[in-house]
């Protein structure tokens, strides 16, 4: 038998499978999907396997054997390594990288260096020279290590201090081999589990065996008659108060059994989850509901957006319909942003499913989220909850993935392998036949668009249960508070409203954008935004050297100290920290109570579920912050949301600005009054009159839709087209404009009829990253694969001068960024 292997070298040349032997003493261990330990060149690395042989077409002799299996349970399944040769194709990355990704950090292979006796290393001969000083040394050496077969470099300096020089010259000698072992980063946690006997009856016996004066062994045994079950020997003596020498006399006699015991370390361990139940659904939800389990029941696969206004009860519908798939002995996914992995969110799937639910994010440890992961793989969970990267829960057999807030940018990963999860959803719910939900408030363009296109079936939502009311909007023109002599940060209906909150108890969201901080420049007066006399984008402004510059074009000019449009002389690079707002805040309303939730206040771990239980406790009025304050919070008593400045987002050189602020605008909105009391939004802005805050002013989806997608066609963008960036990056600038042209050129000429349009190359919005410059191209395609491999034949080409110049290239297929 023979196993094709992926090995752990992400390189071009090594981006194929290679042919191993599988040693008959291995046959029952190497599956598709096990990692496997292999020799490559004269290192020991991991492998994946991805295919198993009867014959290989590579001559026998020169075939090398797997030395050994790193698990007893493939790590990965069937489903995911064909999915990661798919990715391979369509991201253009190794096959390895997109392996590698689909797994915890915990199982990314870690080398370590070994010392061991070389086979035949004559050592008997050599050691028996008493004469000789050194000799005494060289044999304590090697005695120690043929007794521990092998050692760790270190530990072995460690033993002998002195002795490195010796060492090495063993090691030349060949004497001593150096190898390489392949271990996990983190290992599975076991502990001693203290065992009651299968047949508890025994206990009283034994009791009475007993002397009197065993007080400790015979509470002990007491302790099992009481509650028969096994538990933890920390536990056990911590419970009783006692040592654990009792307990492992009584191991001895073999009363009790005394074991070591694999257990997942559970990071929700203290959280008492209170047990919810399924809420009568409204008309609404309940014709949701109804063509969804529909689907499932019936097995097919069906893609769904679910587009519900915020506040509509989207996430009962996850919730009663992951219970049909759990009915069916199905699993499910749900795919929510890593910023609302709040404990809210986790919070209504655990109480909903309690133990049945693994929850996957960044902020675990590395060895909870391995346990976490473990727990899937084993089949101990049916429902696998988590960010971007648990789309690859192994799991065997799904018949539902819900993607929450489905247009979050964070869905897509921005280091390879550059993956959208949308798009592995849909090729994971192909190969199992499985429901997938994209769920939002505020749907992408592009799946919108799909929606109505496709076979995505487009389920509305567009009233908040109970009848309650969406917020009222009100949108304040900065420019006019200024006039009228406002100077400061809150024009005067938001500071109204504020005080007014204060009174009554209720409570507040602020949210400051910190996107786009402090980059472009902007007068206060008009609301002149200062941009490119040759591109449609905002100037960004360089702190440094006092420049506005383009990243489209190159185009720069002197910081100036009046508009050029008014003259007025308000005119600065704009943006406002959360800290300055929070001094504002209390200079303002002496007495307030602030929780700043920032990147600053969140870096400790925990942090994050501290100030929103403070919040929710109502020890604070005011929640104040970036982004993580938008999304998916469903508190009570807010009954005011404002947005401190609604431009940040607009003035991205992106073509997708309009619609992240529409989005951004309409989430933080859908914050104010879920619940009984009704709730009220000030955007402050400098763009009133722009469509996209009048849109989300009106909660009006559609009419902002239209006019976008409008703009799409007429510029060419998604979804009327597709688009790869290719970006180039080098120190030496001539160099890249050179293969950027030539990498340009070559596209060009071949004329493929699926290609729209070929832009640049130009410097990217970031035009010089740690002293290396930047360029990019972007491709406007019409879909299908025929330009991504010709981009692949294109990056193909350059290898060369990749290898002769360091230069980078990296391709992004479907980008969400074009920076
Ligand atoms: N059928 C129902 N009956 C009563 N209350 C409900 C029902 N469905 C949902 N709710 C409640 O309505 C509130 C809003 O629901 P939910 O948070 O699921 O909305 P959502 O659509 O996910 O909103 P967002 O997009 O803003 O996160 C929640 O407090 C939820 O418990
Ligand atoms: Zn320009
Ligand atoms: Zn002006």
């Amino acid at each position: 038998m023979y196993a094709r292997v992926i090995v752990d070298v992400p390189s071009k040349q090594t981006n194929r499978p290679f042919d191993y032997k599988i040693p008959p003493t291995l046959k029952d261990w190497v599956e598709v999907g096990s990692r496997v330990g292999v020799r490559f060149g004269p290192r020991m690395i991991q492998g994946f396997v991805v295919e198993l042989l009867e014959q290989s077409e590579v001559d026998d002799r020169k075939l090398k054997s797997i030395e050994s299996v790193l698990e007893l349970q493939p790590s990965l399944t069937e489903e995911l390594v064909e999915l990661a040769k798919w990715m391979s194709r369509r991201y253009l990355c190794n096959e390895i990288t997109a392996l590698q990704v689909m797994l915890p950090g915990a199982l990314k292979a870690k080398y370590e260096k070994y010392i061991a006796l070389a086979e035949d290393s004559g050592s008997d001969s050599l050691t028996n020279d008493p004469l000789h000083a050194k000799g005494e040394m060289q044999n304590e050496i090697i005695h120690f290590i043929k007794k521990k077969q092998t050692v760790e470099m270190n530990e072995l300096l460690t033993r002998f201090p002195n002795a490195s020089m010796l060492i090495k010259k063993l090691i030349i000698n060949e004497i001593l081999i150096e190898t390489q072992n392949i271990k996990n980063r983190v290992s599975t946690k076991k502990v001693l589990m203290v065992y009651p006997p299968d047949n508890i009856t025994m206990l009283e016996g034994y009791k009475q065996e007993l002397s009197k004066q065993a007080h400790k062994q015979l509470e002990v045994l007491q302790f099992f008659i009481d509650q028969p079950k096994p538990i933890q020997l920390s536990e056990l003596t911590k419970r009783l108060n006692t040592s654990s020498s009792s307990i492992k006399s009584l191991a001895s006699k073999q009363w009790l059994k005394l074991e070591s015991t694999e257990i997942y370390r559970d990071p929700y361990q203290k959280h008492d989850f209170k047990q919810s139940y399924p809420l009568q659904l409204t008309e609404e939800q309940e014709k949701v509901f109804q063509t969804i389990r529909q689907t499932i029941h019936a097995k097919r696969q069906q893609l769904f957006l679910l587009h519900g206004v915020t506040g509509s009860g989207k996430t009962e519908i996850y919730l009663q319909t992951i219970q049909q798939c759990i009915h069916q002995n199905r699993e499910a996914i749900v795919l929510v942003p890593e910023i609302s992995l709040t404990p809210q969110m986790v919070e209504r799937f655990k109480s909903r499913f309690g133990d049945l639910v693994a929850v996957l994010h960044s902020r675990l440890s590395a060895g909870e989220r391995f346990d976490e992961w473990r727990k899937i793989q084993q089949k101990k969970v049916k429902v696998a909850i988590g960010a971007r990267s648990a789309i690859f829960a192994p799991f065997t057999n799904i018949g539902l993935i819900i993607i929450d807030e489905e247009h979050e940018t964070s869905y897509k990963q921005q280091d390879n392998p550059k993956y959208h999860a949308v798009e592995i959803a849909k090729m994971r719910s192909k190969a199992h036949q499985a429901a997938v939900i994209l769920g939002s408030a505020t749907p992408s363009l592009e799946t919108y668009y799909e929606s109505h296109q496709s076979t995505m079936q487009y389920l509305p939502m567009p009233s908040r249960v109970a009848g309650r009311a969406m917020p009222t909007v009100q949108v304040v023109d900065m420019r006019e508070e200024l006039k009228e002599g406002n100077r400061s940060m809150f024009s005067r209906p938001l500071h109204q409203a504020i005080e007014d909150r204060l009174n009554k108890k209720e409570q507040i969201v602020l949210l400051l954008n910190r996107r786009g901080y402090s980059t472009f420049v902007m007068c206060r007066s008009c609301g002149h935004v200062v941009s490119c006399p040759h591109c449609d984008i905002s100037l960004t402004y360089h702190m440094n050297t006092r420049h506005l510059r383009c990243h489209y074009c190159g185009y720069a000019e002197r910081e100036s100290s009046s508009c050029p449009s008014c003259s007025s002389e308000h005119i600065r690079y704009f943006g406002t920290g959360t800290q300055k707002v929070e001094e504002s805040l209390t200079s303002h309303f002496p007495g307030i109570r602030v929780i700043r939730m920032d990147v600053d206040t969140t870096s400790e771990k925990g942090s994050h579920e501290k100030w929103l239980n403070q919040f929710r406790d109502q020890k604070a009025d005011v929640l104040l912050g970036t982004q993580m304050v938008a999304k998916g919070l469903d508190f009570p008593k807010v009954t005011l949301v404002g947005v401190i400045a609604a431009d940040t987002v607009l003035n991205l050189p992106d073509f997708r600005a309009a619609e992240k602020t529409f989005q951004l605008l309409t989430q933080v909105s859908g914050r104010a009054g879920r619940h009984q009391l009704p709730g009220e939004v000030v955007i402050q802005t400098y763009n009133p009159d722009h469509y996209s805050v009048i849109s989300a002013s009106h909660h009006d989806y559609t009419s902002f839709m239209r006019t976008e997608l409008q703009s799409r066609k007429q510029g060419i963008y998604p979804p009327y087209c597709k688009l790869i960036l290719i970006t180039f990056s080098h120190e030496n600038m001539n160099l890249l404009v050179r293969t950027g042209e030539s990498f340009s050129e070559y596209i060009k000429r071949q004329q493929l009829p699926s290609i729209i349009d070929v832009l640049g190359p130009v410097a990217s919005p970031i035009p010089r990253k740690k002293d290396r410059y930047r360029f990019q191209c972007l491709i406007k395609y019409r879909g299908g694969w025929e330009t991504i491999h010709l981009v692949h034949k294109a990056v193909s080409s350059l290898e060369n001068t990749v290898k002769q110049t360091k230069l980078q290239v990296s391709v992004d297929v479907d980008p969400q960024m074009l920076m």
